[in-house]
C-alpha cells in the first residue's frame, strides 16, 4: 500500500531528523542524481555511478530547498562529469547548495529578470538540447500555481509557438552532447505532435513533485511541466496519487529518506491511501472446503431495461466472473432472458441476497420506466437503510441508481456508508446539484477528491468517483486507484465495476455494515480489480520496479 502525507506531516516529521544533523538534501541529491541517470547510459552500461561525459543536464532552481536539492544533484552529477547548467528562476537561492555547485564548477544563469534576462532564449534552448532535466522549481513549500519568473519558464517550455521563436532565434546545438536527429519542435509539455518527426525531448525528473501542482489536494490551476518521473522524499504527497496533478507525474519513485519512521511516531493519519495488488490479495475472499454458494455471497443485480439491456449482461457477468456465491438478477424479462444467455448460472427472480447491485442502464429519474426497475431500485436501497430480518445489506449504486438516491437523501437525511455510490464525474455533478450545489462537470474534474468529499458529506454514502483515476472517500482515510488504462474509457466499462464491487460487498456483507470503513477499501479493490483486468494483456503485470519511459533514449 502507498500512504501519502500532507506537506505538513511531512515537514513536522523532517524537523527531529535535522536536528540530529541528518543531512536530508545531501541524501536526497544524491539519490536524485545517481537514480535519474542510468537511462542516459548506453544500454548495458548502466550503473548508477558511471561517469557521464557528454550527457547533458539542466537544473531548473527555484528560490527553496527544492532548487536546493537540484544544485546538490548538481554537485553529483559533475562530479561523474556530466555537463551541468543551472538556470535559476531567483537572485536568492539556497546559499549553501549554489555555493558547492559553483565549487564544483558548474555553470549558473541568472534567469531573475523574467523573459527580459540577457540569457533567456539561449537558455531554453540549452534547456531543450539537454538529454535530463531536474525540476526544482518548487516542492512541498509551493503556495499556489506557479508565478513570476517560475511561470514564465514554465510557459515557455510548455508552449509550441514560443519554442518555435527560440529554437529559430538561436543556435540549438550548445555543448558537447549526443548529436539530435529530426525536425520537428519538441516541448516539454503537452501531446507529441502527431505524424511529425519529433526532435528528441529531454527526460523530466520532477523533483519531490512537479512543480505548481497542488501538493495536498492534486489541483493543477496553472502550468507544469509533465515530468518522466517524480522522485519523491520522505513521504509520498497525496497531489501525486490525486487527479489531475498525478497525470504531471510521470512514474513515481519514493526515496524514504528514513522519514517513515518519524511520520509514523507523530501518529498522525496519512491523507491518502492506494492499494497495491498484495493488499487485495491479502483482502480477496478465497472459497475454502467449509464454503457454500451462500457463504460466499448473493449478489442482487438490479440493472438493464429493454432499451439497454447490455448494462444488465455486463454487470451480472462481472458479478458471475468476480466470485459471487450466486447472481439474481430482478428485471423485466426481455433483459433476463439476454442476461440468461450470456450467464446461464444467473437466478432470476427475487430472494435473499446479501448485497444489492443496483443501477447500470437503468433509466434517469423522469425519463420514463416502463419496467419499473427504479422501484426495484429503491426497494433495494431500502434494505440498506431499514435493517430487515438478517440485517441491513450494503448496497453499490451506479448510473440511473443515483437519481434514487438523491430521492432518498432529500426525504430522509444521510444514508449508511455501506451504500456506495459509484459515479463518473458528470454524474457526480449532477447528484451535488441535485443536493442543491453549483458545480458542473469541469468543477468535479478539476477537483476530484474535494467533489467526492462533498457528496459523502451530504449524502453519508461512501462514494468512488470514477476517471483516469479513480478516488473514493468514506468515513475514513479515501483512496485513489490508478491500475486501469485509458482503454477502459469506453462505453459499459462502468458496470463491469458494479459487479465487481457487488461481489465484494456481497462476500463481506456482514463486516462492510459493521465497519463503516471497510466499505470505501472494498471499493478501491475493487477498482483495482476493475483496472487490472481491463490493461491490455501485455501490461497486464507491471513491474513494482520502476522502469524508464520508452521514450527515454540510448
Ligand atoms: N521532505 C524531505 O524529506 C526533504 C525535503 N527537501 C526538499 O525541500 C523542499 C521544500 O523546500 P522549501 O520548504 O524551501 O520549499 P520549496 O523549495 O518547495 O518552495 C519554497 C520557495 O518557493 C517559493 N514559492 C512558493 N510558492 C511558489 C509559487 N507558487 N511559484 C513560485 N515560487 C513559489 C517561495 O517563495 C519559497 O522561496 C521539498 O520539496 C524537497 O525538495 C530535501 O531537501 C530534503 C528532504
Ligand atoms: N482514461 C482512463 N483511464 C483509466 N480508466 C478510465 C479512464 N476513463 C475511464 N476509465 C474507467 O472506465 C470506467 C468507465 O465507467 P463509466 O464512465 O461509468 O462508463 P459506462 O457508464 O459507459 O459504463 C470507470 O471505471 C473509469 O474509472
Ligand atoms: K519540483
Amino acid at each position: 500500500m502507498i500512504e501519502a502525507w500532507s506537506a505538513e506531516d511531512v515537514r513536522a516529521a523532517e524537523v527531529p531528523l535535522l536536528e540530529s544533523g541528518v543531512p536530508l538534501m545531501e541524501m536526497a541529491a544524491f539519490m536524485l542524481a545517481t537514480t535519474s541517470t542510468p537511462a542516459l547510459l548506453p544500454t548495458g552500461s548502466g550503473d548508477e555511478l558511471d561517469a557521464l561525459p557528454g550527457v547533458r543536464v539542466a537544473l531548473l532552481v527555484g528560490s527553496g530547498a527544492n532548487g536546493g536539492d537540484a544544485l546538490q544533484a548538481g554537485v553529483v552529477l559533475l562530479g561523474r562529469e556530466a555537463d551541468v547548467v543551472a538556470a535559476c528562476v531567483s537572485e536568492n537561492v539556497h546559499e549553501e547548495a549554489l555555493a558547492a555547485y559553483v565549487e564544483a564548477g558548474g555553470r549558473v544563469v541568472d534567469l531573475s529578470a523574467g523573459p527580459s534576462s540577457p540569457d533567456w532564449s539561449s537558455t531554453l534552448a540549452d534547456i531543450l538540447a539537454s538529454d535530463l532535466v531536474l525540476d526544482g522549481l518548487v516542492g512541498i513549500g509551493a503556495t499556489g500555481p506557479l508565478r513570476g519568473v517560475a511561470e514564465d519558464l514554465v510557459r515557455s517550455l510548455t508552449g509550441a509557438d514560443e519554442l518555435a521563436r527560440t529554437l529559430e532565434s538561436t543556435s540549438t546545438s550548445t555543448g558537447p552532447g549526443p548529436a539530435r536527429k529530426g525536425t520537428a519542435i519538441a516541448t516539454l509539455g503537452g501531446r507529441p505532435a502527431t505524424g511529425k518527426t519529433e526532435r528528441p525531448r529531454p527526460v523530466i525528473v520532477a523533483v519531490d513533485t512537479p512543480s505548481g501542482i497542488g501538493v495536498d489536494d492534486g489541483t493543477v490551476e496553472g502550468p507544469v511541466l509533465t515530468a518522466d518521473v517524480t522522485l519523491t522524499f520522505g513521504a509520498t504527497k497525496p497531489g501525486l496519487l490525486l487527479p489531475p496533478a498525478a497525470h504531471h507525474a510521470g512514474d513515481l519513485h519514493f526515496i524514504d529518506l528514513g522519514l517513515s519512521q518519524s511520520i509514523a511516531e507523530q501518529g498522525a493519519e496519512p491523507a491518502l491511501r492506494r492499494l497495491d495488488l498484495k493488499d487485495v490479495a491479502d483482502l480477496w475472499p478465497v472459497p475454502g472446503p467449509w464454503d457454500d454458494k451462500y457463504s460466499r455471497g448473493v449478489v442482487g443485480v438490479v440493472a438493464g431495461t429493454p432499451a439497454y439491456p447490455g448494462a444488465a449482461v455486463l454487470a451480472t457477468t462481472a458479478a458471475v466472473r468476480t466470485g459471487a456465491g450466486m447472481v439474481r438478477y430482478l428485471g423485466p424479462d426481455a433483459v433476463a432472458s439476454s442476461v440468461l444467455a450470456a450467464r446461464p448460472e444467473v437466478v432470476p427472480g427475487t430472494g435473499r441476497v446479501q448485497a444489492w447491485a443496483i443501477g447500470p442502464g437503468l433509466p434517469t429519474e423522469g425519463a420514463g420506466d416502463d419496467a419499473g426497475q427504479l422501484a426495484l431500485a429503491r426497494a433495494a436501497l431500502q434494505e440498506a437503510v431499514t435493517p430487515g430480518e438478517h440485517g441491513a445489506v450494503p448496497v453499490v449504486v451506479d448510473a440511473g441508481g443515483l437519481d434514487v438516491v438523491s430521492l432518498l437523501v432529500q426525504d430522509g437525511g444521510p444514508l449508511p456508508a455501506h451504500v456506495v455510490l459509484t459515479p463518473h464525474a458528470g454524474e457526480l455533478a449532477r447528484l451535488l446539484r441535485s443536493l442543491g450545489e453549483r458545480v458542473h462537470r469541469a468543477d468535479v474534474e478539476a477537483a476530484p477528491l474535494a467533489h467526492a468529499r462533498r457528496a459523502h458529506e451530504l449524502t453519508g454514502a461512501t462514494v468512488l468517483l470514477k476517471g483516469g483515476v479513480t478516488v473514493v472517500v468514506g468515513p475514513g482515510v479515501p483512496y485513489s486507484q490508478a491500475d486501469g488504462s485509458a482503454w477502459m474509457a469506453t462505453a459499459g466499462s462502468g458496470d463491469v465495476l458494479t459487479g465487481i464491487l457487488g461481489t465484494l460487498l456481497a462476500a463481506f456483507s456482514e463486516e462492510a455494515v459493521e465497519d463503516p470503513e471497510l466499505p470505501a477499501r472494498l471499493a478501491a479493490a475493487a477498482a483495482l480489480v476493475h483496472g487490472v483486468a481491463g490493461v491490455p494483456p501485455t501490461r497486464a503485470v507491471r513491474s513494482p520496479r520502476w522502469t524508464w519511459p520508452a521514450r527515454s533514449r540510448r
